[in-house]
């Protein structure tokens, strides 16, 4: 048996949490032969919900669950911790955009950042996903002395999954054969679903839905309003989808990416693509092997794309200025 792995996961009592935790108690994210420790980090008032959760993993008898600690301590949250999917923050209602909790949320993520770089494991990696994922990615990141950048991602798998539905749905074929699908910049109502470079059973999507017209528009917003959508028709922000994108982001940084393909993350831009260098932006990444990954290089970006890629870009770089005070200098 292999030494156990420990993830840490804040806001373990809310909604993406007990759709995640179990998933990954279960050994569907580190495999069937990987013992995992959870450490589930909880502001105080939740602490009485989580210890039901804590209660229901117990109740789950999952052969590979070995250490549970539920905590309101961010010491003891992150001691030690391999992985830690920072969830824990204030979701978005009807009507306000995901940067509209940057006031709210953004403070969060200076405390856990320090906490990560005093407590972590050395190997830790970091992925955000509570809103808006890259600038609290951003915040975290700068606030983790010591912690190399290549180690914070945040969550724009699920914008990519979502956008493989919607192509997969058009050209009536199954999700699956939809491959290179990058979802560029923010992960907010700018990010930019890129169809241009994304194939379908092999072939360019243009050749396969001729209808341009759909693409350019329709689909790029349906993409980019999709959260929205879900929050008005649930009265709640997405959770069961946000969880099992965490899981598909996880594994997918852990597990060669197959030849020729990418996968979506934010990470922390070196400047490729005429990115910012230092912003957390999401562009078309390869994992080589558990630890090891790298930008893919030589995507073409058209003058549509570009323009596209780069009102993103403008909105991180705007996010960033509002939470200077948030950035060690
Ligand atoms: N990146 C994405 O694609 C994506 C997708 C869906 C949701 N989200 C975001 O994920 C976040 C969580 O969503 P949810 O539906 O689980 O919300 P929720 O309100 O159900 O749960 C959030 C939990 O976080 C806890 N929390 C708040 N502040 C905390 C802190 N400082 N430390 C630890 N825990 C804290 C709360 O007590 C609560 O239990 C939201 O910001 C939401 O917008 C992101
Ligand atoms: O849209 C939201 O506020 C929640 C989440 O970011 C989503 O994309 O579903």
């Amino acid at each position: 048996m292999k030494d156990p792995i420990t993830v840490s996961i804040t806001g373990a009592a809310g909604q993406i949490g007990y759709a995640l935790l179990f998933r990954i108690a279960s050994g569907a994210v580190f495999g069937p032969d990987q013992p995992v420790n959870l450490r589930l980090i909880e502001i105080e008032p939740a602490l009485p919900a989580l210890n039901g959760v804590v209660m229901e993993l117990d109740d789950c008898a999952f052969p590979l669950l070995r250490e549970v600690v539920p905590t309101a301590d961010l010491n003891e949250g992150f001691r030690g911790t391999n992985w830690a999917l920072l969830v824990g923050s204030v979701p978005r209602k009807a009507g306000m955009e995901r940067g509209d909790l940057l006031g709210i949320n953004g403070k969060i993520f200076t405390g856990q950042g320090k906490a990560i770089a005093r407590n972590a494991a050395k190997d830790v990696r970091v992925l955000v996903v509570g809103n808006p994922c890259n600038t609290n990615a951003l915040i975290a990141m700068n606030n983790a002395d010591g912690v190399p950048k290549e180690r914070f991602f945040a969550m724009t798998r699920l914008d990519e999954n979502r956008a493989k539905s919607q192509l997969a749905k058009k050209a009536s074929v199954h999700h699956s054969k939809v491959t290179n699908l990058c979802i560029w910049g923010n992960h907010s109502a700018t990010q930019y679903p890129d169809f241009t470079n994304a194939k379908i059973n092999g072939r360019p999507v243009a050749d396969v839905i001729s209808h341009v017209e759909w693409l350019k528009n329709d689909f790029i917003k349906t993409v980019q309003q999709r959260g929205a959508a879900i929050i008005a028709a649930r009265g709640a922000s997405s959770a069961a989808s946000a969880a099992n994108a965490a899981i598909d982001t996880v594994k997918s940084l852990i597990t060669p990416t197959p030849a020729g393909d990418w996968h979506s993350v934010a990470v922390c831009s070196d400047g490729s693509y005429g990115i910012e260098k230092g912003l957390i932006a999401s562009m078309p990444i390869r994992t080589i092997e558990d630890g090891k990954w790298e930008v893919v290089q030589g995507v073409p970006v058209d003058a549509f794309s570009r323009e596209k890629i780069d009102a993103s870009i403008k909105e991180l770089q705007e996010e960033r200025d509002a939470v200077k005070d948030l950035l060690p200098k």
